[in-house]
């Protein structure tokens, strides 16, 4: 019988599935030495956020099959690692999503009307109703930042209770906004005009300290700031200066920098601010759900059938999945870049299958392309499940085509993608050890392997234009791993790919972009 280790309290529902399958041991707060000696027994992990599941624990795990996450971030997995050792990750996209956003929207009326401190006042014997004059919600800006699931359903309570809400979220169509009845602006004006700012989005590269000293200087002083998102959004020592020296009026987070929080000057603010320890999801409801869905997905893989919400893996029976893997990886990757090329708001992608490919069912790889294309913005929320029904709801049009004569290559892949930054197009294909190459960029020929930093240019094909580059990067301290360029006719439009060792440093795409001869310049991380 397979053995389940449950780490995390998790809601009753959840375990008598896993029980229908499996011997399930529940064992919570465990040391993480601990975790590790006992690993080598278990199947399968079940966990919450507290766990963390370390490249360590992962390559103790040696029976494990499946990591399931109740709920929706799987930040404190190492998910590349689980990939590497085959372990299906899921989590559950959907099951808290009400629960979060009914959190956010409490702690905007607690911060608004000094509920916490009210009643920690009444419950100390006192009758002070002088010092909690609040103020009103009805007719004021609400800026939701991140307008996917949760922000949604923020975005619609708040209007019902007759706030008005503009939103910013680089990857949703002004269209999908509307249809919230959102105004999309653009960040600095979110920030310049909202009396309550709620942010919803995934903790990036791109959103880490979003919110910093810059960002609080630019809010007003009578704004607050809630955050039920990820901990570290918000840069805490810039937010407890800002509220100490009153630039900015009041901040309620459930979820910090650190967890436990630690020391913090946020905890000796005082009515001003709320904090609660990340219980955003801690509702009856929202456990029963996420339980559920992860158990049944835990149940269906120990018994050799597919997750429905995989975030590392397809949800494709064995046998397909076997066969098409390695396309798989390739329609990821060339969504991703081309998406990163296209810009943030992609109206359409178009996926052509190629050679060999043009005979296959193009479904999963459509949906790999789509994976990859809304990675950047969604990142562990996307997976082969909703890909598809993320990209509808974003507005993304997806047109497949099919082209058996092109021969290039045994099978390639052709994507094309219409976004803020213009149309843009890669090929790739595979090499014979399953290796990735990018055959084609924007119509120029080239034969690079994707790498994790990238810079794209196109330029004049003349003398020099490649040296003052390389010494541009250089004079930037970034090292050059490969570069090569591709074009069509002599001394016409050509295109540059280089892998750098190093992400490139803010404001150096503008300096390359005042170099003679650069019509255009693209930064990639894949
Ligand atoms: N506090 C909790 O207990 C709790 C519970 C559930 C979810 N969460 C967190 O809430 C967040 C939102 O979850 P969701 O289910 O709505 O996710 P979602 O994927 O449905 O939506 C996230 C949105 O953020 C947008 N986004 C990405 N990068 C952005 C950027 N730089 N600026 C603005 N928007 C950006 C995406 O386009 C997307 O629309 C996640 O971080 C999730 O982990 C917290
Ligand atoms: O498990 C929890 O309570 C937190 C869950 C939440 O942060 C999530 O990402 O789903």
């Amino acid at each position: 019988m397979s053995k389940v280790l449950v780490s995390d309290s998790i809601d009753q529902a959840g375990i008598d599935i896993l029980s229908q399958v499996a011997q399930v041991d529940v064992k919570t707060g465990l040391p993480a030495e601990e975790l590790i000696r006992i690993i080598p027994e278990y199947n399968a992990l079940m966990i919450r956020s507290e766990t963390r599941v370390t490249k360590a624990v992962i390559e103790a795990g040696t029976q494990l099959k499946i990591i399931g996450r109740a709920g929706v971030g799987v930040d404190n997995v190492d998910v590349p690692a689980a990939t590497r050792q085959g372990i299906v990750v899921v989590n559950s996209p959907e099951g808290n999503t009400i629960a979060a956003a009914e959190h956010a929207l409490a702690m905007m009326l607690a911060l608004s009307r000094y509920i916490p401190e009210a009643n920690l006042s009444v419950k100390s014997n006192k009758w002070d109703r002088k010092s909690y004059i609040g103020t009103e919600v009805y007719k004021k800006n609400l800026g939701v930042v991140g307008l996917g699931k949760i922000g949604s359903h923020v975005a619609t309570v708040a209007r019902a209770m007759g706030m008005k809400v503009m939103a910013f979220d680089p990857y949703i169509s002004s269209e999908r906004a509307e249809q919230l009845g959102c105004r999309l602006v653009e960040l600095d004006l979110l920030l310049r005009e909202a009396d309550y700012i709620t942010l919803h989005m995934p903790k990036t590269p791109e959103t880490t300290h979003l919110i910093n000293a810059a960002a609080l200087a630019k809010m007003k002083p009578t704004a607050r700031i809630v955050n039920c998102a990820r901990g570290g959004i918000i840069d805490e020592a810039a937010l407890a200066e800002a509220l100490q020296q009153g630039k900015i009026a009041g901040a309620a987070l459930d979820v910090f920098e650190t967890e436990p929080l630690g020391e913090s000057a946020l905890r000796s603010l005082g009515k001003q601010v709320v904090l609660t320890p990340h219980l955003g999801a801690s509702t009856a409801e929202a456990q029963v759900n996420v339980a559920i869905d992860v158990a049944e997905q835990i149940r269906d893989v120990l018994l050799g059938l597919p997750a429905r919400s995989a975030v590392n893996i397809p949800g494709l029976y064995p046998d397909v999945l076997e066969k098409l893997k390695p396309y798989l990886r390739l329609a990821e990757t060339l969504g991703n870049l081309v998406g990163q090329l296209a810009g943030g708001r992609v109206e359409s992608l178009t996926v052509r299958m190629q050679g060999e490919l043009a005979s296959n069912d193009s479904q999963p790889l459509v949906v790999a392309s789509l994976k990859g294309l809304l990675s950047q913005a969604l990142r562990e929320r996307v997976n082969y499940v909703n890909a598809a029904i993320e990209a509808k709801e974003r507005g993304i049009r997806v047109i497949e085509t099919r082209d058996a004569s092109i021969r290039d290559y045994a099978g390639s892949l052709h994507l094309q993608a219409k976004g803020s930054l213009g149309e843009h197009s890669v090929t790739g294909a595979l090499l014979g050890d399953g290796e990735i190459r990018i055959t084609d960029i924007d119509e120029f020929p080239i034969n690079v392997p994707p790498a994790q930093h990238m810079l794209f240019t196109l330029h004049r094909d003349m003398p020099g234009i490649i040296g003052k580059i390389g010494s541009l990067l250089g004079s930037f301290n970034v090292n050059i791993a490969s570069m090569q360029v591709g074009r069509k006719i002599v001394r016409g439009d050509a295109v540059m790919v280089l892998s750098l060792d190093d992400p490139l440093p803010e404001g150096i795409l503008s300096e390359i972009l005042k170099v003679p001869g650069i019509r255009d310049a693209y930064t990639v991380a894949l």
